[in-house]
């Protein structure tokens, strides 16, 4: 990696600045710190920093090392062009096609065609959520606490997606993120998810926040489940996960609340994919507890 030789080109400067912030959205929709990202990548923290505030210069090969790590595209990484890949509608389905096998995908055209041809195919679409309730949201939402409570009033079974995880693989997710790294965590997340919808027609399911990263995992939970959106407000977010004892997605530094912010951005946009959307910030837990179960019955109905 080179750093400045000098900084008389504004054009430069400018470049190198969308750059480094490309990087750090990247970074942020994967839910990974700095410190995560320099592990996974090779590519010193003190270096990811700079070049995430526009002052590095980076070759190709730096650049390479953190596509891989944050697995997006280098092209779209380098040229700031947004193609398919990175618009959260087009990449789950694009995601899903490549994942059929070649002889299905006359079928999938076929069905494709319908849903152009019938405005009211969302309502065919929704019988394959069955009676599945999927919370989604960035960690100390609620989806855990409020998940159990309504599984309890709805009368159906409680799925947390992270618990199940841990137990496929015999250790915490701390300890998956750290010995296996994330690759690993997102295939026994999709893993354990399939599995949930396999053997649930009824379920209230809470996920872990970084679902969303996943495109085909998210497109799966799109299709098969009603999703929830449990939200708070940036800080309560943060008061939340600092009493459960961890950071996680975020590191455990100065930038936190920034590192926060950046993420609810980032996955921003898959989050609002929800079927309904609940807000948690300044409520008491039965007050969101009664929000949450009308929302879930107005989607069951
Ligand atoms: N209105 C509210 N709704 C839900 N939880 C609330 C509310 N107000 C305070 N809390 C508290 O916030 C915390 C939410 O944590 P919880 O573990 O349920 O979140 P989560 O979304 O499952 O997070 P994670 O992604 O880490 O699993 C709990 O300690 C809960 O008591
Ligand atoms: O938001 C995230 O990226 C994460 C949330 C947790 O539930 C865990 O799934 C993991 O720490 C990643
Ligand atoms: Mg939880």
């Amino acid at each position: 990696m080179s750093e400045r030789q000098d900084n008389s080109d504004p054009d430069l400067d400018a470049y190198l600045a969308e750059l480094g912030e490309r990087v750090r959205e990247a970074r942020a929709r994967r839910g990974m710190a700095r410190r995560i990202l320099a592990r996974d990548s090779g590519v010193s923290e003190r270096y990811l920093a700079q070049l995430e505030s526009g002052t590095g210069n980076p070759t190709v090969a730096v650049l390479r090392q953190i596509s891989t790590a944050v697995d997006y595209p280098l092209t779209e990484l380098v040229s700031g062009e947004k193609s398919e890949l990175a618009s959260p509608e087009l990449a789950p389905l694009i995601a899903r096609l490549r994942s059929l096998p070649p002889e299905l995908l006359p079928e999938a055209r076929i069905a494709l065609d319908r849903v152009g041809s019938n405005p009211c195919s969302p309502q065919g679409l929704a019988t394959n959520k069955a009676g599945r309730i999927a919370l989604i949201g960035l960690r100390g939402g609620g989806k855990s606490t409020l998940g159990r409570l309504l599984a309890d009033r709805l009368h159906m079974p409680f799925m947390e997606i992270n618990r199940l995880v841990e137990k496929d693989y015999g250790g915490s997710i701390g300890e998956i993120l750290a010995l296996s790294g994330q690759p690993a965590f997102r295939r026994l997340e999709r893993r354990a998810l399939e599995t949930t919808i396999d053997k649930n027609k009824t379920a209230v399911i809470a996920t872990g926040g970084g679902i969303v990263s996943e495109s085909s995992t998210f497109q799966l939970l799109l299709d098969r489940c009603h999703t929830i959106w449990i939200k708070a407000r940036p800080e309560e977010h943060m008061n939340r996960v600092l009493k459960q004892g961890d950071f996680r997605p975020m590191a455990r530094n100065d930038e936190a609340m920034e590192d926060l912010k950046a993420i609810l951005a980032a996955r921003d946009p898959a989050y609002r994919q929800a079927d309904a959307v609940l807000d948690t910030s300044g409520r008491s837990v039965e007050d969101s507890l009664d929000a949450l179960e009308s929302l879930a019955r107005g989607l069951l109905r």
